[in-house]
């Protein structure tokens, strides 16, 4: 059945660049705050690179990956390589690369623009005008933002980096086999952001071409084996001018003469599958576990020069690889691809934690359903061992196939209860008793609010006092009770400084919560979580995802007592703060054994239990923030309305179990919504708030011609930056608001929530903002 005489390689997309302890975080934190030289920064870059190739190399790749490093973002480096940083911020050619990368990554201003946990003014030395960073988004439908390069239709082009080159040299002076891993040029320009009216990106494709030929130039001078482009929006629907750009584009760069692989991940080819396949490239990279159903076309299609690199690896995902059902789907591709195909992941190990070594903690069986990073390696090493049909892998195979039996079988993984619970829910359940308009009525009269009523999003800043607390309560250095003492202290703190501040609808801070959904993570039922398992999610910043292992239940109330704690303390109304079922589906790593929407439904049946709890003990406005309703959504649009009607049921179930006069508030954050507004509209919370300061409003002009019925809070100031505005540019804002949706509908707000800044400018900001509605108050 195997076939000996065909060699594979093996190879990965990406590996995470963070290390194993989270050594690139703390390394730049340190940097940022002066504590650290540019050249101590750049040795642990050095450090990090030999290692992760090391293991690649240890693990058997036969090539290592050269150029998915980065300081802070992957796309912000290739905005430096090509040399097209914006205009505004004046840079000078003799100002380092590395504090122009990182102006651009966090901002500058006259006094100290940049992220919470920095406190460094490195940036301010300069005197150059302030300068906001490049905006952050959604890497496609992952967790990871990357930085959005900015183009005019004067944008120029120029290799302005060596960084790439560098890394290389490093790599090869290791003794290293290279790829080089480029973002290709139209996902480049598609990634990218015009202002301009009428101004088309693509428009600048003739400009940039010759940039990548000279880069593709002095990557074959330098010998490398093969040259990675990944161009993942042929996944995505392409308007026509962009998919007919890709042949002449890559007619172009293959004149050059290094082997080029395109890389495509995340999302089926579909219509643009022979197109993929027909381009002249040396080799094609897709995505076996996202497009399983492609594989046997693609075989088919890609000519036999080609080479094939099956990405049958899950890179988004944790669990150990079925590698008897991998083997299976490869076998046939194996006999068709003689000596052309290549095993790889999926995509980037970007998205998975580093290694499973780690997690001490983990209960024995949990842990062999798993493959980190790390893991993931030594799986393309058997993979590729089994299909030479060499020995070393059968006891692999074995440990993996009594892994796999194992979760299959578990006990732990079906709980009847909630299987039952599912298939008896109740024809209604996801919808609230009265129409809107009974409810508002209700509510306005239980409220009594103000006209432009003020709240904010929950988190208040996570203090180092508060991380420092929750760290000694995890070594076991402060107890149980002395550390519910000193978070009931912050949430009397931030009950406390909200009242000073004269705000309407208050919040209990979150103190408690390491983060929004691995706090919940770790109090449900069916959730696993890790002591070491970080992803990367900007920049410094990282979460750790907890994993969805079994079904999903409450075994008790999770957040009751610090909400009717922060209740005592006020008698304003405090809001309940919970995560919703869709947001923490996506930001958690979800079983793969059966529909997401089913595992969607059971995390929303236990925030119904906490909701309903919530209410019984007299909390009357609960909020069930959403900010991940966007970037679930299906890469292709023909699969959108499937998802976006099991999602809003989902959110309706977590929501409906309330009376009329209770409350429900959700909030997004993260992404442009307009082309969603029925389905948002659809989950019929009472008041949402949403992102709109960074877009000046923008994106509330949607809402507006929607006719969204419900009550809205558009974000007023963005949270990302400590800039303090002040109350004028807010009550423009408000003003822009009112114009769009009927004042008496409006609320005031942040963006987002305020744990990622200090309680200086939180105060200062939300001290406007509380003037700026009262002076909305006496014009409406
Ligand atoms: C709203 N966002 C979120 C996303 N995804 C989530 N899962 N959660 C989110 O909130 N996606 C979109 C955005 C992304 N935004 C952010 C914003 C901020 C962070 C962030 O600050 N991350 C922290 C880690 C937060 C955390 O889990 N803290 C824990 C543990 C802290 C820790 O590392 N402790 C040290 C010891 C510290 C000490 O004082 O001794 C340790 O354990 O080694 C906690 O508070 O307990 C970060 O630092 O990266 C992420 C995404
Ligand atoms: N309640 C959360 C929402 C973040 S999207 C917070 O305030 O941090
Ligand atoms: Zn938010």
């Amino acid at each position: 059945m195997t076939n000996t005489n065909k060699t594979i390689s093996t190879h990965i997309p990406g590996f995470p660049r963070i290390g194993a302890a989270r050594e690139l975080k703390f390394a730049l934190e340190r940097n940022w705050r002066g504590e650290l030289s540019d050249a101590e920064l750049e040795d642990v870059g050095r450090d990090l690179r030999a290692r992760h190739w090391a293991l690649q190399r240890d693990a058997g790749l036969d090539l290592v990956t050269v150029g998915d490093f980065a300081f802070y973002d992957q796309v912000a480096n290739h905005i430096q390589l090509l040399g097209c940083e914006p205009g505004r911020y004046g840079f000078q050619p003799d100002q380092p690369q590395l504090g122009r990368y990182f102006t651009m990554a966090r901002g500058r201003s006259g006094s100290a623009d940049h992220d919470a946990g920095c406190g460094c003014g490195a940036h301010d030395a300069d005197a150059l005008p302030a300068a906001a960073a490049l905006e952050m988004t959604k890497w496609f439908d992952t967790n990871y933002h990357y930085l959005v390069p900015e183009f005019t239709p004067d944008t120029a082009f120029a290799l302005a980096c060596e960084r790439l080159f560098d890394e290389v040299a490093e790599a090869q002076a290791l003794g290293h086999a290279v790829k080089a891993a480029l973002i290709g040029p139209l996902t480049f320009l598609w990634l990218g952001k015009t202002k301009a009216d009428g101004f088309d990106r693509l428009s600048l494709l003739d400009k940039l071409l010759p940039v990548y030929g000279q880069i593709l130039d002095r990557l074959k001078a330098q010998g490398v084996q093969w040259v990675q482009i990944d161009e993942p929006i042929l996944g995505l629907d392409l308007p026509a001018p962009w998919r007919s750009a890709f042949e002449n584009s890559y007619w172009q760069l293959n004149q050059v003469g290094v082997p080029l692989l395109l890389a495509t991940y995340f999302s089926p080819l579909e219509e643009n599958l022979s197109l993929a396949c027909r381009l002249p490239v040396a080799g094609l990279h897709v995505d076996g576990v996202r497009a399983p159903q492609e594989l046997t076309s693609i075989a088919d299609w890609l000519p036999v020069h080609k080479v094939l690199s099956v990405g049958i690896v899950d890179g988004r995902n944790i669990w150990r690889t079925d590698l008897d059902a991998a083997l299976t789907v490869l076998q046939p591709i194996v006999d068709k691809r003689a000596g052309k195909l290549w095993l790889s992941s999926s995509c980037s190990l970007l998205h998975v934690p580093f290694t499973l070594a780690a997690e001490t903690a983990l209960d024995a069986e949990t842990r062999s359903w798993l493959a980190f990073a790390t893991e993931k390696l030594a799986e393309l090493k058997t993979l590729k061992q089994a299909l030479h049909a060499e020995a070393g892998a059968d006891a692999a195979l074995a440990t993996s196939r009594a892994a796999i039996a194992s979760r299959r079988a578990s006990p732990r993984v079906h709980q009847q209860a909630v299987r039952d619970r599912l298939a008896h829910l109740p024809a209604g359940a996801d919808q609230r008793r009265a129409r809107f308009a009974e409810r508002q009525a209700a509510q306005r009269a239980r409220f009594r609010l103000p006209n432009f009523p003020t709240t904010t999003i929950g988190s208040f800043p996570q203090t180092p006092a508060i991380r420092a607390a929750r760290a000694s309560f995890k070594r076991d250095d402060l107890s149980l009770t002395d550390y519910e003492a000193a978070m009931r202290a912050e949430i009397a703190d931030a009950v406390q400084r909200q009242e000073a501040l004269g705000l309407d609808v208050l919040v209990h801070g979150e103190a408690e919560r390491n983060d929004m959904v691995e706090y919940f993570g770790e109090q449900l039922a069916g959730f696993a979580f890790t002591q070491h398992g970080w992803v990367q999610s900007y920049g410094s910043r990282c979460v750790k995802p907890p994993i969805i292992y079994g079904d999903v239940s409450r075994p008790h109330a999770m957040t009751v007592n610090w909400t009717v704690h922060a209740q005592s303390l006020t008698g304003k109304p405090m809001k309940g703060m919970l995560t919703g079922p869709i947001t923490i589906l996506q930001w958690s790593f979800v079983r793969d054994d059966q529909p997401r929407a089913r595992t969607a439904l059971q995390i929303a049946l236990a925030i119904r239990d906490e909701v309903a709890d919530l209410e019984q003990a007299g909390i009357g406005i609960i909020q069930i923030d959403e900010p991940a309703v966007r970037e679930g959504l299906p890469l292709r649009r023909s699969r959108w309305t499937e998802y976006l009607d099991w999602a809003t049921h989902a959110f309706r179930v977590s929501a409906s179990a309330v009376g009329d006069a209770t409350q429900i508030h959700t909030h997004m954050c993260y992404a442009e919504f307009n082309d969603i507004l029925p389905q948002i509209a659809a989950m019929d919370a009472d008041v949402i708030t949403i992102e709109t300061s960074r877009s000046d409003m923008e994106l509330l002009n949607g809402f507006g011609q929607f006719r969204y019925p419900n009550e809205i809070g558009p974000g007023v100031y963005d949270i990302h930056s400590p800039r303090v505005p002040d109350r004028q540019e807010m009550v423009r804002l408000l003003h822009k608001a009112s114009a769009v949706i009927p004042p008496a509908n409006l609320w005031v707000n942040p963006d987002c929530g305020l744990k990622t800044r200090g309680w200086v400018e939180t105060e200062s900001a939300l001290r406007n903002m509380v003037a700026a509605a009262h002076q909305l108050r006496a014009i409406y």
